[in-house]
């Protein structure tokens, strides 16, 4: 008792096992759940997997194998085809900058001997390219004497002041000689010689061919001048002394530098890349072409916002590059450097709008930025690091092949002008001799000047081959020709690479003179239209009937609904007068770009309607029937693939530019800009519209107030609530006073107030306008639909007033009325006589519950103005309906009356319709048959479920699959199956 039973424990770990076991087991579980979603998206993201995969490592391995290629054939003709070369004379020596004074040999000391063996060593030397005199000079006797012209052979008085005033005049002296001739036998030929070898940035080459000609011309001379059976001959080899650097290096500007700055440059690139796809993901661009923006100032509104942005960057890398005291700056032509930048910074700015035309999604567009990023990276850090590698490619034995196809690359181009500026500008220290080597500077007109080849390296051991560098400035020729190659690539990928919504033009678009405004097209009557219409919809039938003529499934179409039937007959007649008419419009979505396939979607087939200013045009349908694609075709946002809409005279498929200046659309889904308020987008859409620029306060402050928005309208889009954004959205398709509103579902997301504001702000926008609205909302159509349609599988199934609707598919009136008990009978003879085919529906305690079936709506007037008293008869009232039309309890106006439709004109004027019963409490002196009725008629949501039903015999699917698709499909899937 009181004591754990051991049993407990035992369940107790079990269960701890199996808690442990279980969620070990789930946690595999998740795992493999995870494995799979994550294998199913790098499928799905195939582009993206392939670049990941594969793209990469054989991209830079082909690069590194490209690079290794360049180098190995340097080498191989280095090492195996070695050329002999002749020991040239003793060449002229350079001083600090190439033109500067300077001595070439300093000796010592000043003896017949010596001089003898100078002047022999100079007579030789004349005899020897480059043939250079080195005749005697006078002594130097003060260290401060600065040469003013370059001297040939200087006395001084001994090795002492040699090393003196190589210390005092840095980089100016050649060689020094110090002879020591020991007499014999055997006569011991004793010298010296000093040299210098830090000064290489002029040109001069220490540890090549002159110190080697030196030696050799001195060692000649001694022997010509000696007995050489009797001669020894020893040498010393010593350097100058060594001047302390005044600088540090600048060889880590010179060669990390154009890495750098390119990466600078690549923050830019990225950024646009980012900001112009996203812009395009979220449609935002063909929100703002909807609204009339031209394709060519879009881009060019890029570019300029991106000069300016470009500009700035150079400007601030250029003078805080000189802030820094990179000498790389200083040492060179300040507009030059900017202009470097600039251009470099455009060419890759609009090699990032070419990449955007090609891609659809940011992340791409990312990927395919990191990636240039990285290439760019290596190419600066590796062949541009470096005047060897980067050189390369102007060797003779590169081929012309890469440099054509390097000149198309920019950071290749800005690499190589970078390059040549550090070569003239940068300074070096001498590793050898710590010692600071500035460079010449680089000026304006060494923009067109070859790089000499002082600066270039050598491909062979004589040091003779150097690469033929072009000028400076072709690079710049290059960066303009990348920006005007890239641009015009953009604006023809723009036009030919199909969008989200498959529009593409022609490959060939830009010889269509209408594409440069040259409308040569013949403009047709609508009578002639209408008749163009028509033959292109019997072309398109035949071809379509040849398609199935093998098939035995072809689907057999409903007829058509008489009113469809005369809509399509008015549409098609030239004759009748109207602003605007549809004629076969069609849509069809292709599974295959190249040919019809049966899984072709058709989303549209041959739609006629007609469209008049003042009346809105309500558009009902299920899920997928094609109101969204309708709307779609008609603002231009998707091509059709067969029809056409005449909008005041103007072609929906030739003159959509000018149909869109007087276009607004409200599109499904919000299109706004996250980090933009309400008033910034009115400006924005009203700018877009040439709304003048005065009008635009006001006008922002009337429309935001009308749907309620004026109080937020300082607050970025992306706060806004669903139904705020909708209201934005409905309130930008009607700025610029467009003539004609596309609006697919404005209302939705919104609440019950909100939506009333905007019902009664359409209502009044729609005077002298056309209006087209799709709706899910049966209340919405109702009040604001002057005609509703309603669509299926891409066809017109019902089209009319709400009333008429209703009457035509609905069940018809239900009057309910209260008697008392004593007078049923009486009243339900009364009105069976009235009424002939109306159905007691309910009966009980005094209270009757008729309906009348469409059939009998002609006796109901009648017994309205009975039940009224209008008519004399036993239901007669003084204060008839008192509450009539109220008992929906939302200030719902009531539906339209038809002109035609004598019953509810009849109900309406007498003020009882309603969907919703309602009850009329009579008061009346003589004792009354009817103490109150109520009338309802049949919903436009009942008509709406009714028609669908109608569509889908084989009950709708809660999406759109048209019957004939259907079976195709299961057809390919049978076949698909039996072939695997
Ligand atoms: N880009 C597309 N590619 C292929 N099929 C499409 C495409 N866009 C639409 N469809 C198909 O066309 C048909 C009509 O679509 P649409 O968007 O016009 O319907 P909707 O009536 O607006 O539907 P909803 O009420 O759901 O908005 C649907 O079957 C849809 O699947």
């Amino acid at each position: 008792m009181g004591r754990a039973p051991p049993t407990n424990v035992a369940v107790k770990s079990s269960s701890a096992n199996f808690s442990y076991r279980n969620g070990l087991a789930i946690g595999f579980r998740q795992l493999w759940t995870m494995l799979k979603r994550n294998t199913t998206l790098q499928i799905r993201y195939r582009r993206s997997t392939f670049a990941q995969v594969l793209l990469g490592p054989i991209l830079f391995l082909f690069l590194l194998w490209i690079l290794q290629k360049a180098d190995t054939a340097q080498q191989l003709k280095s090492n195996y085809h070695p050329t002999p070369w002749t020991l040239p004379g003793i060449d002229m020596c350079q001083g600090s900058t190439p033109g500067d004074p300077c001595i070439n040999i300093m000796f010592t000391p000043d003896t017949p001997e010596v001089r003898q063996i100078l002047t022999t060593l100079n007579a030789r030397n004349l005899i020897r390219e480059p043939k250079v005199n080195l005749g005697f000079e006078d002594q130097y006797t003060d260290v401060m004497t600065v040469p003013s012209t370059t001297l040939g052979m200087v006395p001084v008085a001994s090795s002492q002041f040699i090393y003196n005033y190589t210390l005092q005049n840095p980089n100016t002296t050649r060689f020094g000689i110090e002879f020591s001739i020991v007499d014999g036998p055997p006569k011991n030929y004793v010298y010296q010689t000093w040299f210098n070898f830090t000064n290489a940035a002029n040109g001069t080459d220490p540890f090549g061919d002159s110190l080697l000609s030196f030696t050799r011309a001195v060692d000649e001379a001694i022997m010509l001048n000696a007995d050489s059976s009797t001669a020894e001959l020893q040498t010393t080899l010593k350097d100058f002394p060594l001047v302390p650097p005044s600088l540090a290096s600048d060889e880590i500007v010179s060669s990390l530098g154009a890495m750098f700055f390119f990466c600078s440059m690549m923050v830019i690139f990225i950024c646009v890349l980012n900001q112009i796809v996203t812009e395009k993901e979220l449609h935002l661009r063909h929100s703002m072409q909807m609204m009339g923006l031209k394709t060519l100032v879009y881009w060019f509104a890029w570019w300029l916002s991106n000069a300016l942005l470009v500009f700035i960057s150079s400007l601030v890398i250029c003078l805080f590059g000189m802030a820094f005291g990179f000498t790389m700056f200083t040492n060179t032509n300040f507009i030059a450097l900017v202009i470097t930048f600039f251009l470099f910074g455009m060419s890759m700015v609009t090699m990032a709008f070419w990449i955007t035309t090609m891609v659809k999604a940011s992340r791409t567009a990312i990927l395919i930025g990191i990636f240039l990023f990285i290439i760019g990276l290596l190419f600066e850090s590796m062949v541009f690091s470096n005047s060897y590698v980067g050189y390369i490619w102007y060797d003779s034995g590169t081929s012309v092949v890469a440099k054509y196809v390097l000149m198309f690359i920019p950071f290749f181009n800005f690499g190589k002008i970078f390059l040549d500026m550090s070569l003239y500008a940068s300074g070096r220290l001498d590793t050898l001799t710590s010692t600071y080597i500035a460079g010449p500077g680089f000026h304006w007109n060494d923009l067109y000047d070859k790089i000499p080849d002082a600066y270039t390296p050598t491909y062979n051991a004589a040091g003779t081959r150097h690469p033929n560098v072009p000028p400076p400035i072709q690079s710049w020729y290059f960066m303009l020709m990348n920006i005007g190659v890239f641009a015009i690539l953009t604006l023809y990928l723009d036009q030919v690479v199909a969008d989200d919504y498959g529009n593409k033009r022609h490959l060939l678009f830009f010889l269509d003179p209408s594409f440069y405004g040259w409308n040569i097209r013949k403009k047709l009557s609508t009578h002639e239209w209408i008749a163009a219409q028509e033959a292109n919809k019997t072309k398109r039938d035949a071809k379509m009937r040849s398609m199935t003529k093998k098939r035995d499934d072809i689907p057999v179409e409903d007829a058509d609904d008489d009113d469809v039937i005369v809509e399509r007959s008015i549409a098609l007649n030239g004759d009748f007068e109207t602003q605007a008419r549809i004629c076969n419009l069609q849509k069809v979505f292709r599974e295959s770009s190249f040919r019809q396939s049966p899984l072709d979607k058709i989303a549209v087939k041959d739609l006629c309607l007609t469209l008049q200013e003042g009346k809105l045009l309500a558009l009902l349908g299920q899920n997928g029937a094609g109101k969204s694609t309708t709307m779609n075709m008609l603002s231009g946002l998707t091509k059709s693939t067969g029809g056409d809409a005449l909008f005041y005279g103007l072609s929906m498929n030739y003159e959509m530019a000018e149909i869109r200046s007087m276009m607004g659309v409200c599109p499904q889904h919000d299109i706004l800009f996250d980090d933009m308020t309400a008033e910034e987008h009115i400006r924005l859409y009203a700018g877009l519209k040439n709304v003048p620029k005065e009008e635009i306060p006001a006008l922002t402050e009337e429309r935001l107030k009308a749907v309620r928005l004026w109080k937020v309208k300082d607050r970025f889009s992306r706060t806004y609530s669903g139904g705020m954004k909708r209201r934005l959205s409905m309130v930008i398709s009607t700025l610029g006073d467009p003539k004609i509103i596309f609006l697919d579902e404005p209302t939705t997301g919104m609440d019950p107030t909100n939506r009333r504001h905007v019902w009664s702000f359409i209502e009044k926008f729609k005077q002298g306008r056309i209006i087209i609205l799709t709706t899910h909302s049966m209340e919405e159509a109702d009040i604001l639909g002057d005609r509703i349609c309603v669509m299926a599988h891409g066809r017109l199934r019902a089209i009319g007033n709400s009333i008429h609707l209703k009457n035509k598919f609905g069940a018809g009136y239900r009057i309910s009325m209260m008697t008392d008990p004593s007078n049923t009978e009486r009243v339900k003879g009364l009105i069976e006589s009235m009424v002939p085919g109306c159905i007691l529906k309910d009966d009980s305690a005094g209270a009757l519950l008729y309906q009348f079936p469409p059939t009998s709506m002609g006796s109901i007037p009648r017994l309205v103005q009975w039940l009224e008293g209008v008519d004399g008869g036993s239901g007669s009232h003084k204060n008839s309906n008192t509450n009539s039309g109220q008992n929906t309890g939302q200030n719902t106006p009531l539906p339209r009356t038809a002109n035609t439709d004598d019953i509810s004109a009849s109900l309406q004027q007498s003020s009882y319709l309603s969907t919703q019963p309602h009850f009329n409490n009579h008061s009346s002196d003589a004792e009354p048959l009817v103490h109150g009725y109520g009338i309802s008629q049949t919903s436009l949501e009942e008509v709406f479920l009714k028609l669908i039903r109608d569509a889908n015999p084989d009950g709708y699917q809660g999406y759109e699959v048209s019957k004939n698709n259907e079976k195709d499909q299961d057809a390919t899937l049978r076949q698909r199956t039996t072939a695997a």
